[in-house]
Order: structure tokens, then sequence, then C-alpha cells
């Protein structure tokens, strides 16, 4: 949250099926090309990203692995805006968002763009209810249609009784599901998550699929980075990173993974 400016722009919002919003159908909903990114780490270069081209239907569920270091982070902060690419061009439902200054970034994260990460980042001294009430307030929702919103969302997510919660008195499993619950409050186009059971136990981590599935069946595009390989295998379509390069892509159906030629094998351990 901390990321986010406080300016607010009508045009930054991007079609959401959950919302009910027009979609201009046609274009992908995300799509990448050529990105690059190169961090300085004590006076070396390291080559995060090295020419990632992605495209992501609306409504699909696209799961990021490879090993440790691949770039599947960087590469999920570049789809989100939190970092910004050397070079390559990213598009969000035809428009062109790469350029787009830090208050844009955050206006359309706050819009359009739910993001959860390994460790929640919730705001330790705010209850439950306020952490979600929080990013629907700054997106311009009345109080009452935040507090509708957050009701729905925080049953939906088994976490009634919890609203006046702060987060370090919940598991780590209903942290999680807050800050589900916090990304999804504004029914983004949009759903990025950077290891989402990375920090949970197995039944968390059962949960966190479960949950994950659930949203997408009902329409939500989700870009799910993971090491875990029965993570990956509930999405739609696997990546598989290398060395900050695609070295796989495969379409997931009933009789296993389908390549979808690019070179490499397909490696879902990490
Ligand atoms: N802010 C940074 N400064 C310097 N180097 C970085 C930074 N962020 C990432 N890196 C480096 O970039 C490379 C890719 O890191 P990244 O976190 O994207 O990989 P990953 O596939 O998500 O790994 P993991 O699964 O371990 O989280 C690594 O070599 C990492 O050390």
């Amino acid at each position: 949250m901390n990321r986010e400016a406080s300016s607010a722009g009508g045009a930054d919002e991007i079609a959401s099926p959950a919302a009910g919003k027009k979609s201009t159908g046609a274009e992908p909903l995300l799509r990448a090309e050529g990105l690059v990114k190169t961090y300085q780490a004590e006076g070396a270069a390291v080559r995060a990203v090295r020419g990632v081209d992605l495209r992501v239907a609306r409504g699909e569920f696209l799961a990021v692995t490879g090993p440790s270091g691949a770039g599947k982070s960087t590469l999920l902060h570049l789809l989100g805006g939190l970092d910004r690419p050397d070079s390559g061009r990213i598009w969000l439902d035809g428009r062109r968002v790469d350029g787009y200054s830090e208050a844009r970034w955050a206006v359309l994260r706050r819009r359009s763009i739910g993001i959860v990460f390994q460790f929640f980042n919730l705001v330790s001294h705010l209850t439950v209810a306020d952490n979600v009430d929080l990013p629907a307030l700054l997106a311009g929702k009345t109080a009452r249609h935040a507090r509708e919103d957050r009701a729905e969302l925080l049953a939906d997510l088994g976490l009634e009784g919890k609203e006046n919660s702060t987060p370090g008195e919940l598991s780590g499993g209903e942290q999680q599901r807050v800050a589900l619950a916090r990304a999804l409050v504004n029914h983004p186009a949009l759903l990025l998550a950077d290891e989402p059971a990375g920090s949970l136990d197995s039944k968390g981590t059962r949960e966190v699929l479960r949950l994950l599935s659930r949203y997408h069946q009902r329409g939500q595009t989700i870009v799910l980075v993971t090491h875990d390989a029965r993570m990956a295998s509930a999405a739609d379509r696997v990546i598989s990173l290398f060395d900050g390069r695609t070295v796989d892509d495969a379409v997931l159906g009933r009789e296993g993974p389908r390549r979808g030629g690019v070179s490499g094998t397909l490696e879902l351990g990490g």
C-alpha cells in the first residue's frame, strides 16, 4: 500500500468482467514484448529478465514458474508497474502502459490490478476491515459501498467475524485471505500473485489454491508466480523461466501439458 500514490484518474481503468464493465474483446488483457530488467548489485550487473514476451488472455490463469533467481518476481513486478523495465513494452487491454508515471501506475493498480505477495504486506496497525477498505476508499468508493463490498468478500473468503482483528492476531492463511480480499475489493481486471502460498503450511497452501481456482472459475484473470508444481497445475497455462528467459510455454489440459512451441523443458519443481 505504501507504494500507492494518492492521485486518481478515471481513464486508467481496465474493463473487468467481474465488475460488468465493457471489454474490448480481441486484444489480450495483458501483453508484454521484449521485457528486459538489469539490476546493479555490488558493482555487477544482474540480468534478471532478458527479453520476455507474454500474452495473457482475458479470463486466463497463467502460472510463471522456474528455479530460484530465474526472474519470476522481477517479471511480476514489471507487469504490475512496481518496477520499470530497461526496455520492452507492456499493454493492458490494448493500452500501452510501460511509459506510465509512478502516479499513473498507482491509479492503474488501485483500479485494475490486484496484487498479493508472499508476506501479505498488510498494514499491521490497521484492522482487517480497514486493510480491505483502504484501497476501496482510495479508488473513490463511498464508505457504505466499501463496507458492503468488504462484507461480501470477507464472507466469501471465510473471514466473517475477523473484521476487527489486526493482522498479527490472524494465522498466516487468514492473513493471506485478507490480502486477497484487499487485492480483489476493486474488482481488478488482473490479479497478480507472487508466491502467495510461499510462507504458508500445506493447509494454507491448499486454501490459497482453492481460492485462486474459485476466482478464476468466476472469470478472474490471474498471473501466478510459484515454485509449487501443484499450484502451477491449477493454471490454464504455465510458462517456465530460466535465467531471465522463457524456456517453455505449456497449455495444461486433462491429458497433461501441451507444449506451446518454445524450446526447452517444463520445469515445475523450481
Ligand atoms: N532489487 C534487486 N537488486 C539486485 N538484484 C536483484 C534485485 N531483485 C532481484 N535481483 C536479482 O535478479 C535475479 C532474479 O530475481 P527474482 O527475485 O526475480 O527471481 P525469482 O525467480 O523470483 O527467484 P525466487 O524464486 O528465489 O524468488 C536474481 O539474481 C536476484 O538476485
